[in-house]
């Protein structure tokens, strides 16, 4: 998969066939690449979950589509064609409680029906097709944007640490954090990568060492612990994250194991950078300690890659039952410990409530 392959596709409805949201199912790679195909709510909805599609902004687009999905009852009344709508984005609101994308693209997709009269009910469907597309389209621009923005922050390294997958498959395409490595290669500029591997779902080994090797970029798996032996030894020029959500402080929920690598990175006088698109921002969170933290199943602790967790394959239990595990899947970075914020409208220098509200306000 390269830097602009389609993480999402959208099988928009026919007069013989229904709309479909077709993705790559992320839980089979990189031994596999197969697409999933979801015609149902209930499948977009446990997609989701399961983390077939994954990454904020991939997770809102699939939502948006998702929404689309909805049974209508073909001798519906208008209120009830807006009910089922709004039953649909209410139901697909709870698959996950971090990445707050997911519930800007459905307040997108909920302005839509809100605005659907009456006597117009009969293009509803459509109109809603129409703002899935475009919530899809814009994310291609803001991440290219992102790119460009960040690789600014990039040109004097060498070496980059990133966590977890912030690629093409957690976007439209392209990525954020990402996304300045994608820009800069293209220029010619190639930097070398080390991806932690992100446990327990292992989405820096499985998903951005693919991505990386696709695209021609060299990357280094390494294990999460290994990040600060890096930074010592001088091997890391800067760390650089995505996010799930950021609030109007500037702290950053993003994968669990986030949280210690700016702490190792500030240790260290190594530039910690996060890049994430505005519709990231939670500015109705004065801080992160708001920020609702996903709390996932024990069998992605307890077994290696594989069989009981919700990735693929034959794993092994790792952690015997007699034994409690803890499996958050994100964590709170101060503001004060990142260097810089990178959106699609530019940087944002040592963040905090006053430099991120002057951010929007000069969008
Ligand atoms: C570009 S957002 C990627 C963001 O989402 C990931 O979480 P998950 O794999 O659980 O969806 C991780 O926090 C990444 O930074």
């Amino acid at each position: 998969m390269s830097a602009d392959a389609e993480t999402i596709r959208y099988h928009a409805a026919t007069e013989n066939s229904a709309a479909a949201v077709d993705l790559i199912d992320q839980t089979r790679l990189p031994a596999e690449t197969v697409r999933l195909v979801c015609s149902t709510l209930p499948e977009l909805h446990d997609a989701i979950v399961r983390l077939v599609v994954r990454g904020a902004p991939a997770i809102g687009i699939a939502a948006a589509y998702g929404v689309t999905l909805a049974p209508i009852d073909a001798n519906a009344s208008p209120a009830e064609v807006r009910q089922s709508y709004y039953e649909a984005i209410d139901y697909l609101a709870t698959s996950r409680p971090t990445a707050v994308n997911l519930f800007w693209a459905l307040d997108r997709m909920r302005g839509i029906v809100d605005a659907a009269t009456d006597d117009a009910i009969g293009n509803l469907a459509q109109r809603l097709a129409d703002e899935a597309i475009a919530i899809h389209e814009e994310d291609r621009e803001m991440c290219r944007s992102m790119g460009r923005h960040g690789s600014a922050l990039l040109t004097k390294c060498q070496t980059v640490l990133t966590h977890c997958n912030t690629g093409g498959l957690a976007t439209s395409m392209y990525g954020t954090a990402l996304a300045p490595i994608y820009f800069l290669h293209e220029k010619g500029h190639t930097l070398n990568v080390y991806a932690d591997e992100t446990r327990p779902l292992m989405q820096g080994a499985r998903l951005t060492a693919w991505e990386l090797a696709q695209a021609g970029v060299p990357v280094t798996v390494c294990t999460d612990s290994m990040a600060g032996g890096l930074m010592r030894d001088g091997k890391v020029d800067a760390v650089i994250v995505g996010s799930d959500r950021i609030a109007a402080n500037g702290d950053v929920a993003n994968k669990i194991g986030t949280y210690p690598l700016s702490v190792l990175a500030r240790y260290h006088n190594v530039p910690f950078y996060v890049v994430a698109p505005t519709n990231t921002f939670d500015l109705e969170l004065a801080s992160g300690d708001l920020i609702p933290i996903e709390q996932r199943g024990e069998d992605e602790m307890r077994y290696t890659l594989g069989a009981e967790s919700n990735i693929h394959a034959n794993g092994r239990m790792a952690v015997p039952r007699e034994a409690a595990v803890i499996n958050p899947a994100f964590d709170v970075t101060p503001a004060e410990l990142v260097t810089a914020i990178v959106t699609e409208l530019g940087v944002i220098e040592s963040p905090n409530v006053e430099r991120v509200r002057q951010h929007f306000a000069a969008s």
